[in-house]
């Protein structure tokens, strides 16, 4: 059935027409947006008004905190409010210009009727609320346009099939209210529309995908049955749209009681959580929590200590073979980041009950209170079957109650009433009022009782650190488990290993591979504080958290459901990813498998050149979009920076708007920028970047992980650069690009372009 002229008439009046309904709900939301305006700028202006505010007693003093509270919450509410009719009008605003993406029509089985349900970023009621002028592409019934042709389709809902049939699909392109595309389509979501959307330029800041989800990425996005979701997906398959777009399904599926504090996206990069801020605000819903899993650790480690850098580890891989220590940090990387190493921290931590832990001295004001040994000896003296976060508390309360002889000793000390002055306004007040209630002397009293103010104070501080249970050494007893002899199932040269780590340790500095085990050491001992609000959390780039680090995650967040997505061809830490769980075949309770095969990002032809040299087995489809063939340029050093500077111009003339130059380390990016930064103006990105505009870009491959650019260029690719380990790093830097990539060769190309079929690329120059 083909489109006729009348059909874009019809269309184009109906988008009219809904147009002129979403401008009455935009008048009715302003006119109560403006009320409520008023009236939060009334409540400002006259807030202190309607306060009681009385501080002759301290009864009275209580009831004007109260008077004051719950003025500031009626505030609150309003200002809430406003906020809620804010986003409303936000959405409106975007459906005004593009109200729906797609139709379909549906007879359901025993109606008389079929019903034409557009599918847009929300739903729309009509004037009486009565009908859907536009349904929520969440909608149950939504997932009809996304899961069927033409023909029997069925949709659940509530617990119900409901069945029917399809008898017609469209997808609109609609822009500023105007029909600028109309296709009718037999197949699930036609080429056209991706076609359309897979050819624009690379930007800064990532879309949604809501248009043209396919039927595996909807697999992802609704999937609710299984507590771990896993999704293998080949470079550019569309995995982060499709996480993205899960949250902001599992936001409307559960909007009675699921807030953005309670989903946690773990990204690679800042620069990648910068790239997809936009994406959930463009579906009309807020941004959930958002960390790298480095930010995640630090923000728990605190400041005590300096965590290392996955990247910095990274370049240390990559550039410090000459170093004395590199096999035994390599060794060492590989052991901490296996379950085996897991194993036998918590075989350690189990020997702690009997001896070999660490306490601080409690101290106040220079002078030992309760000294370590004092601590020690009271934890030994309890029962061994507590266990030890258990036992922590007990010590603590212990030490709350060892606390009070000498707070009660200090009250008469000298300096006391020297730090009196620190005290506030209301202990000052409060002191009056108790002085005047004991009836002696008024002046004495109102000292003592200030004094016992700034004790009560200061000793309130070291309670406080006693709750935090701050007198365990941890560090110390950590760093026992490197020097303690006999420790089984070790590597062969664990004794070296422990020596590089104590060395790190003894400089407060945790590497990447120490910074997880130590958290997780330290939380067996005191207590980790699991996340309960967390109620889902998805990984993106899955590939690159080691099974320590899994394990880590899963003891932190025990009742969160988990969203892991990465493509194990984009491994670029090898040395931690071989349990990944996103390898095939490794046994995972109650868990759903999605694989995505097929490539949107780059054109047939990059992805039939990068396919071949893929290190994983999994199938790769191409997207049917064409393009330039990969180009191999073959020249010698001093041409490098020329042919760059040539290829970046031909690129631009192709429209290209985004065009990176992606080095396998830090230390080749900062060589290639030096050359090339007098000569034209260049972004370098390093691991602190935040943000990035259009423009020229030079970054190392692993700080491009999740980004895409409109044409890439590999400055070295040649066989001394990219070895046989290099794999995933070449396929990361090559999969970055849309419609261009450029590879220089100084030498013999790298065995990757070697290994691609001739055909699929063009080599220039001898
Ligand atoms: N269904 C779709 N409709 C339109 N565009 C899509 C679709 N799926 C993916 N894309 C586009 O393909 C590109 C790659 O998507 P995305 O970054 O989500 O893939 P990925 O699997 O996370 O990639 P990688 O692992 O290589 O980082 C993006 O430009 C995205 O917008």
């Amino acid at each position: 059935m083909g489109v006729e002229p009348n059909d874009w008439h019809e269309e184009q009046r109906r988008i009219d027409l809904v147009a002129e309904e979403i401008g009455k709900k935009e008048t009715k939301l302003y006119a109560k947006a403006t009320g409520l305006k008023e009236d939060v700028i009334e409540i400002r202006k006259t807030f202190w008004d309607d306060v009681t505010v009385n501080l002759d007693e301290p009864d009275d003093v209580i009831e004007t905190q109260a008077s004051i509270k719950q003025q500031a919450e009626f505030l609150a509410e309003k200002e809430r409010f406003h906020g809620k009719i804010g986003e409303e009008l936000k959405v409106l605003k975007r459906m005004k210009k593009s109200p729906y993406f797609g139709r379909i029509d549906f007879k359901e089985r025993e109606e008389e009727l079929e019903d034409k349900l557009y599918i847009g970023i929300s739903s729309l009621l009509d004037e009486k609320d009565e009908e859907f002028l536009v349904y929520d592409w969440r909608a149950p019934i939504s997932s009809l346009y996304y899961d069927y042709a033409l023909g029997e389709a069925s949709y659940e809902v509530m617990d119900n099939t409901v069945k029917g049939h399809i008898t017609l699909k469209r997808q609109f392109i609609i822009r500023d209210g105007k029909l600028k595309g109309l296709f009718d389509t037999g197949i699930t979501i036609g080429d056209e529309m991706l076609q359309e959307a897979l050819g624009h330029n690379a930007s800064t800041e990532m879309k949604n995908i809501v248009a043209t989800i396919q039927t595996e990425q909807n697999r992802i996005i609704r999937e609710e049955r299984s507590k771990l979701l896993l999704v293998q997906g080949v470079a550019g398959s569309g995995k982060t749209s499709a996480a993205l777009q899960r949250i902001a399904y599992l936001m409307y599926r559960y909007r009675e009681d699921l807030n953005p504090e309670n989903v946690l996206l773990l990204s690679p990069n800042p620069l990648f959580t910068g790239y997809i801020r936009n994406v959930l605000p463009e579906l009309g819903e807020s941004n959930v929590r958002q960390n790298t899993f480095l930010e995640y650790l630090r923000e728990r480690i605190g400041e005590a200590y300096t965590v290392e850098s996955p990247f910095a580890q990274m370049e240390y891989v990559l550039t410090q073979e000459n170093n004395q220590d590199y096999q035994t940090r390599l060794s060492s990387m590989e052991f901490k980041a296996t379950l085996d190493f897991k194993k036998l921290m918590d075989q350690y931590v189990g020997g702690l009950q009997k001896g070999g832990l660490y306490f601080k001295d409690i101290s106040f004001r220079g002078e030992v209170l309760i000294s370590r040994e004092g601590i020690q000896e009271y934890f030994y003296s309890l029962d061994e079957s507590v266990s030890l976060p258990n036992k922590m508390e007990l010590v603590a309360k212990w030490l709350i109650s060892e606390l009070k002889p000498f707070q009660k000793q200090e009250i008469k000390k000298d300096w006391v009433i020297e730090k009196v002055e620190l005290l506030d306004k209301e202990a000052y007040l409060k002191a009056y009022y108790e002085a005047q209630k004991l009836d002696e002397d008024m002046f004495i009293n109102e000292e003592l009782v200030l004094r016992k103010a700034v004790v009560r104070k200061m000793f309130g501080t070291l309670r406080k650190q006693i709750e935090n249970l701050e007198f365990v050494n941890s560090m110390k007893s950590f760093k026992q488990l490197f020097i303690t002899d006999g420790i089984k199932g070790t590597p062969e040269n664990w004794k070296a290993i422990c020596k590089l780590t104590l060395e790190h340790l003894s400089k407060d500095y945790l590497s990447w591979e120490d910074a997880t085990p130590y958290l997780y050491f330290k939380g067996r001992l005191i207590g980790d504080g699991q996340e309960r609000a967390v109620r889902h959390l998805l990984i993106d780039e899955a590939q690159d958290y080691s099974s320590f680090q899994f394990a880590f995650i899963r003891h932190l967040f025990p009742y969160t459901r988990m969203t892991l997505l990465g493509d194990i061809n984009q491994a670029i830490y090898v040395n931690v990813t071989s349990h990944n769980p996103l390898v095939p075949g490794l046994q995972e309770a109650d868990h759903e498998r999605i694989t995505l095969t097929k490539s949107y990002r780059s054109t047939k032809q990059i992805t039939m050149f990068t396919k071949a040299f893929a290190p994983g087995e999994e199938e790769i489809e191409a997207f049917n979009r064409d393009g330039d063939k990969p180009k191999v340029l073959r020249l010698s050093e001093w041409e490098q920076k020329q042919a760059i500077l040539a290829e970046r111009a031909s690129n631009l003339e192709k429209g290209h708007e985004m065009i990176a130059v992606i080095c396998k380390t830090l230390q080749e990016t900062e060589n290639v920028y030096k050359q090339l930064k007098d000569e034209v103006q260049i972004t370098k990105i390093t691991e602190e970047t935040y943000g990035f505009s259009k423009g020229f870009l030079i970054l190392p491959v692993y700080l491009a992980k999740g980004i895409e650019f409109d044409a890439v260029i590999i400055p070295n690719a040649s066989s001394e650069q990219y070895r046989e380990e290099d794999r995933t790093l070449f396929y990361t830097a090559c999969t970055r690009a849309m419609h261009d990539l450029t590879m220089l060769v100084q030498a013999e190309p790298c065995r990757f372009i070697l290994e691609s079929e001739e055909d699929t690329y063009e080599m220039v120059g001898v």
